[in-house]
């Protein structure tokens, strides 16, 4: 009874005004080997994420140097990256929960919108023009902001708003490092990890949290992903003693840097030599800024990593990636049926939504506009404020 309502509220919703469309955002990767020189290209191109001396110069230059060596990386995790397949497969099942949990706002229709790959921005803001969209949520799926990442597919939704020709109602969910369903999720999967150590050894195991490293220039402007990442890590390890019965030793970590810079450290890398000269034998190694698989976790932990630990006598062990769980993408589902009830209002019992107080960052909460005018709210510093003008008011929704 009670879904068939939903049904035909549904068909009225889709009649009147088409789907509420929700835009999940991210880097992506590349499918193919053969993807993988114009995904390196437009990151390269990409000023919010590494900003060059004639950028359009010298992309193009790096991208193709770079080529060879991350294409072997691919091939080693068996040729492409599966963040498209993850994405799709956490986006359909947040929008089968979502028309549930905030039937006033059904029904709900995934987009992907990826910064360097297809489905790229402006594909989709076509796509979502042709299925009538006329509310859709711009979603990151990085929990942690930093202007590396969020910004910048923020700036890129911005720029290709202006030029699209569309009437859609935006808001923004730009960062959830702590939601509870995010956390709970990351503790299940350091649970079933440790499982995998002989019971009385499994207190002693330490963790280690691994973000993807920030360049020192940046962290230094104020990028707020730092601190983020270790409120996500704080939060995980608060509630893991509830799954486990321990509280185990645990440290925050930082890989995969690029090029001669100062990045944020300590290196994932080093940490595990670090550990083994303090005598530990086992480890668990958790990736805690990315919510799928990807190079990072597939190459660099699994196979580099583990390999290193291997050959000083550690054993490495890596908790699963959030990928397909139901804790995850229930998670999701909540942060953006309660989003939804705190922009677009209404009397209709909400009581299945779990963790209403949370919307979802920085805008949130604000009324709509027909106009997109968020841009990358980002950090105080003199780069990003020229760039955005953020803090004159031009950014309010
Ligand atoms: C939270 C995640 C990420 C942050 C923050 C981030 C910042 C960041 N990255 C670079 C440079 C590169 N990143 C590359 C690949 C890559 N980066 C992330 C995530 C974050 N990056 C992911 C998930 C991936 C891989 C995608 C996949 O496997 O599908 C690369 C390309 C690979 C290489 O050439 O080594 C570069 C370059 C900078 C400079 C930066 C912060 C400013
Ligand atoms: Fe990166
Ligand atoms: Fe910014």
């Amino acid at each position: 009874m009670k879904s068939s309502l939903i049904r035909l509220k549904n068909v009225i919703n889709q009649n009147s005004s088409g789907p509420t469309g929700i835009v999940m955002m991210n880097m992506g990767g590349p499918a193919t080997l053969n993807d993988v020189h114009s995904f390196l290209s437009n990151l390269f191109h990409d000023k919010d994420l590494i900003p060059l001396p004639f950028q359009k110069l010298l992309a193009p230059r790096i991208a193709s140097k770079r080529t060879p060596k991350i294409k072997e990386q691919y091939a080693a995790i068996g040729g492409g990256s599966p963040i498209l397949k993850w994405t799709e497969i956490q986006g359909e099942g947040m929008a089968k929960l979502l028309d549930e949990l905030s039937p006033h706002t059904a029904p709900h229709k995934p987009y992907v919108a990826f910064r360097y790959v297809n489905p790229l921005t402006a594909d989709t803001l076509e796509q979502m023009k042709k299925d009538g969209v006329k509310r859709a949520v711009a979603f990151t799926q990085y929990p942690q902001y930093s202007c590396s990442t969020t910004g910048s597919s923020l700036n890129e939704l911005y720029k290709q708003i202006k030029t699209t020709d569309t009437d859609i109602q935006w808001s923004v969910i730009d960062r959830w490092p702590t939601h509870p369903g995010l956390v709970k999720a990351f503790a299940q999967n350091i649970h079933q990890a440790l499982q995998r150590f002989d019971q009385d050894e499994r207190k002693h195991v330490p963790i280690l949290f691994s973000a993807h490293s920030l360049p020192m220039s940046i962290v230094n402007r104020g990028d707020p992903y730092p601190a983020e990442v270790a409120s996500t890590v704080q939060s995980v390890v608060s509630l893991l003693p509830q799954l486990t019965g321990h509280a185990n030793p645990h440290r925050l970590v930082w890989q995969s840097q690029v090029g001669p810079s100062a990045w944020l450290g300590q290196q994932t890398s080093d940490a595990i030599q670090g550990l083994r000269k303090l005598g530990y034998k086992k480890a668990i190694v958790v990736p805690i800024a990315f919510t799928s698989d990807h190079i990072e976790t597939l190459f660099e932990l699994d196979l580099e990593n583990a390999e290193e630990a291997h050959e000083i006598g550690l054993r490495l062990e890596r908790a699963p990636s959030l990928n397909d769980s139901p804790t995850f993408i229930r998670a999701i589902a909540d942060l953006a049926a309660a989003h939804l009830h705190n922009v677009y209002p209404s009397n209709q019992s909400t009581t299945e939504i779990q963790d209403t107080g949370y919307v979802g960052g920085w805008e949130s909460g604000k009324p709509t506009s027909t106009q997109f005018k968020m841009r990358c709210p980002g950090c105080t510093n003199e780069v990003c404020l020229k760039q955005k003008d953020y803090f004159n008011g031009e950014n309010a929704i």
